[in-house]
């Protein structure tokens, strides 16, 4: 244990007591592929879950949300929980479960409103226009008091799993969620919150940092409460040339992911692996300054279905980071045979490629999908990922 001190503050994070009597509290972990891959063993075959494996394609999950509001399933321990272990409960073949919640509550602890319309996606009714907007966010923001639900949902479900399969914490990166806070809600063009970058750099690097700030201390309040691994979504990513993402997105997601290990650290905790998914962040020199986990503070990247996995293990140059992806989501609507073809070929890419592998899709699952399409690309990943 380090005696050295801490350059961050310590969450304020009084409710959640020691982290160690908790753990002593869970069901022992039966299934520990993914946190092994994780550290990069090669393993007996490869650990898979799937982003949004808690979903719309799930009707156990509409069922609920007949009744619930999106933002209502988050905010309810018991909900978040029970939708967590819904596709726990419905495919023995997932590796991992992720919370139930989303990227958008950090905005949401900062101050902002957020609205989950339908048919539209999340809006932000008052987004950020001017660096002057900054002032409205909530400074010190208390992630106990502001999200502390997602630590009571992260800790029910741990009990929930009974050991099953490990469970991830997450958040969204900061310059994804600084895109929602000043676009209003999704984007195509982002016209709004890319030329920040061009016209307010400094200002965008403190909002940046200010964001990180948050998404940080969630993550180690996650991980007191039981996350065994945690997950950082930059979705957007791939809207930033190289030098933007170097510059910009990259140095908040490294301030994250230090933070979290010098604070885990500091209270005595053995640390989590945390991966990170830059969605689209694929020119070769990107990779080269994601290969070095001592460097980035990311022990795992997750890849979108762009890339080969081959390819990039080349790029990388080394195998000290492990990678997570890359189906095509929209492999699941290929049918059965469509669907067990695809995985044997680039199974076949990735044990080639070597080094810890999680296997996941390259981006989220979609509404449309059947339920058993779902089991079955589970099944066939279970066998064409065997290592021989
Ligand atoms: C960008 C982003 C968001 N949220 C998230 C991201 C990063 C990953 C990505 O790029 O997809 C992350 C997220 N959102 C959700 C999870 C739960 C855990 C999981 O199963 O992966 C996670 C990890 C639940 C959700 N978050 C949302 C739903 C569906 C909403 C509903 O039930 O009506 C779920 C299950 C809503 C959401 N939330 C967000 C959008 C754009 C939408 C609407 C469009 C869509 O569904 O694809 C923001």
């Amino acid at each position: 244990m380090s005696t050295e001190s801490s350059q961050y503050a310590i969450p304020e994070l009084k409710n959640l007591g020691s982290w160690r009597e908790l753990e002593k509290s869970f069901p022992p972990l039966k299934n520990d592929l993914l946190l092994r891959a994780a550290k990069g063993e090669d393993t007996p075959r490869a650990p898979v879950w799937v982003m949004r494996q808690a979903g719309r394609y799930l009707p156990e999950f509409l069922e609920v949300r007949k009744s619930h509001s999106f933002f209502e399933c988050c905010q309810t321990p018991s909900i978040a929980s029970a939708l967590t272990l819904q596709p726990i409960d419905r495919y023995p073949n997932l590796d991992a479960s992720i919370i139930f919640c989303d990227i958008l509550v950090v905005p949401q602890a900062l101050g902002m409103e957020v609205l989950m319309e339908p048919s539209k996606g999340p809006v932000l009714p008052k987004p950020l226009v001017t660096p002057e907007d900054i002032k409205r966010l909530n400074s010190n923001v208390s992630v106990e008091k502001e999200l502390g639900y997602l630590f009571e949902a992260i800790t029910l479900t741990r009990k929930g799993l009974a050991g099953r399969v490990p469970l991830i914490g997450f958040c969204g990166a900061p310059w994804t969620l600084m895109a929602y806070m000043c676009e209003g809600g999704g984007s195509k063009t982002f016209e709004k919150s890319k030329p920040w970058l061009y016209k307010y750099p400094q200002e965008s690097k403190d909002l940046l940092i200010k964001i990180a700030d948050v998404c940080a201390d969630l993550l180690v309040g996650q991980v007191l409460a039981g996350a065994q691994m945690l997950q950082v979504f930059d979705s957007w990513a791939g809207e930033l040339t190289p030098y933007h993402y170097a510059e910009f997105a990259l140095p908040a997601c490294k301030h994250i992911s230090f933070k979290v290990k010098s604070i885990l650290k500091e209270l005595g905790h053995p640390g989590v692996a945390i991966t990170l998914f830059a969605k689209g962040a694929n020119s070769p020199s990107t990779f080269k300054l994601l290969s070095n986990s001592e460097e980035t503070g990311y022990d795992t990247l997750g890849l979108d279905w762009t890339v080969d996995p081959l390819e990039v293990r080349e790029w990388l140059g080394n195998k000290r980071v492990n990678l997570q992806g890359n189906f095509d989501p929209t492999v699941l609507y290929g049918d059965k045979d469509g669907i067990e073809k695809e995985v044997k070929r680039l199974s076949e890419q990735w044990k080639k490629a070597g080094g810890g592998w999680i296997a996941n899709l390259g981006h989220g699952i979609t509404p449309n999908v059947k339920p058993e399409d779902m089991g079955w690309f589970l099944e066939c990943v279970h066998k064409y990922s065997k290592r021989d």
